[in-house]
């Protein structure tokens, strides 16, 4: 266990310099097994999501480097194993691997993912998928077994319930080696699918329309790497640290942004009154005093965000009146609440709303990073409080948030990682 131990109260001053998205990279790497060659990444965020999925990858006999933001991956020589039960539930994306060992084995048998505790996350979309597109899928003791017949799997046409991220990507990796024409209706539009399909095209995948919200996909029967894949940069990460730079800065550079994929965002930081200077692939936020309230309504992409929702909430203390949050998505994503509260903050969930009032006087305390995001409200908070805070469970942040204390430390925080060990020992 790990714990983030922050001095407040220090401006924040500077540039940062955000990493590869971390919703990319975990589908990106379940991704390359498909591949008949070897296959390397650039900007790969430096979070323990990469180390546990190479974990994963290495029970496959699958040999991955990491150094310096290259990954390399190569799944030459991959078997068939059981698969480490504890790596594949300490993240969410292990279900990708359901996809990738389908389109590699014509099967796959793997425990049920993990990840953020932000309420109930059913995979009942991608097993419809994965059934659609011939596969036979069997649940037992939290294990799902998908097989398919003597003639794998076919191309077909899939239409999803629900806008699912998780669904769109796990369908195109189904699909993408399947025999014939798939296409996927109501599928999610995020940045970060559109990265997964330039990949695999790259590799000599057809997959046509990643970013509208139907994608068709001819199989094709091998995928060879060519070139080095560059990772879009991370919008959820350059998100909370324009989010922390308005909160607590006195002029931050937030660098290799795609401003397109963060508009919802930006807009909303602008209608609170704070004059962001957005240029081609940098952001940059000034000194900002007088803050409006907002009303934030968390929704698929282009919509606002839910992976933001709570990053943004510590900006919104400093608003002039009362704001409102609703996320659609995840209206139970509320774990930063009770956190928040410790610190002095006024804050409250209503009925699927979130009531966040003015709070200037944050102190620190010790709190509990329940999952990454409410983990990120909680560092931003503990950046604008009087005091210590001391974050317990501090992993959940570094599950996503590349060389975090690096980066803050950078920027002029005072910040470290204490393994909880050595604090219980006296030793810190
Ligand atoms: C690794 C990754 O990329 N994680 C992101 C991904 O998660 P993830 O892919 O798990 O989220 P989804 O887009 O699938 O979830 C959207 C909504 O659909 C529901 N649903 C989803 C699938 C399904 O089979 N059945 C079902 O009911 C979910 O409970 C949720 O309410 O998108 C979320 C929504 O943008 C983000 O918060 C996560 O950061
Ligand atoms: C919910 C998130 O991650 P995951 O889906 O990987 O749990 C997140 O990144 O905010």
């Amino acid at each position: 266990m790990k714990k983030m131990i922050i001095h407040g109260g220090h401006r924040l001053a500077g540039e940062v310099t955000i990493g590869g998205a971390k919703n990319s990279t975990v589908a990106l790497i379940p991704a390359a097994i498909l591949a008949d060659t070897p296959v390397r990444f650039d900007m790969v965020p430096d979070i323990l999501d990469v180390h546990n999925l190479m974990l994963i990858l290495r029970s496959m006999n699958v040999h991955s480097t990491f150094e310096d933001g290259v990954l390399t991956i190569d799944p030459t020589e991959i078997v068939e194993a059981p698969l480490p039960s504890k790596a594949i539930k300490s993240l969410r994306a292990s279900y990708y691997f359901m996809g990738s060992l389908l389109g590699r084995f014509q099967r796959a048998t793997l425990s049920f993912p993990g990840g953020d505790n932000i309420g109930p996350r059913p995979i009942d979309q991608h097993i419809k998928a994965f059934q659609a597109l011939g596969a036979s899928v069997e649940e037992h003791d939290n294990t799902v077994r998908i097989t398919t017949g003597p003639d794998g799997l076919h191309g077909a046409r899939i239409f999803l319930d629900m806008v699912s991220v998780g669904a769109t990507i796990n369908s195109i990796l189904a699909a993408v080696k399947a025999v014939g024409t798939t296409v996927i209706e109501n599928a999610a539009k995020e940045p970060e699918i559109i990265d997964i399909a330039t990949f695999l095209n790259n590799m000599g995948a057809h997959v046509r329309g990643a970013g509208t919200d139907v994608i068709r996909i001819e199989g094709v029967s091998t995928l060879r790497a060519m070139n080095t894949h560059t990772i879009i940069p991370d919008r959820i990460e350059a998100g909370t640290y324009l989010s922390m730079a308005a909160a607590v800065g006195d002029g931050v550079t937030v660098k290799n942004v795609i401003p397109e994929h963060l508009e919802a965002f930006t807009a909303k930081m602008m209608e609170m009154g704070v004059p962001l200077e957005i240029n081609e692939d940098s952001i940059y936020v000034p000194h900002v005093d007088d803050l409006k309230p907002i009303q934030i309504k968390a929704m698929p992409f282009p919509g606002f965000a839910t992976d933001l929702q709570q990053p943004l909430t510590p900006l919104l203390f400093r608003a002039a009146g009362s704001s409102v949050v609703i996320d659609t998505i995840y209206p139970k994503r509320i774990k930063h609440i009770a956190e928040l509260r410790k610190m002095g903050a006024n804050i409250r969930s209503e009925e699927g709303t979130i009531v966040v009032d003015p709070s200037t006087d944050l102190v620190g305390n010790e709190v509990q990073a329940g999952e990454i995001r409410a983990g990120a409200s909680l560092v931003i908070a503990a950046l604008m409080a009087d005091g210590t805070t001391e974050i317990n469970r501090a992993e959940n942040i570094m599950r996503g948030y590349d060389r975090i204390v690096k980066k803050l430390t950078d920027l002029n925080a005072d910040v470290e990682i204490v393994e909880d060990s050595l604090v219980e020992n006296g030793q810190d």
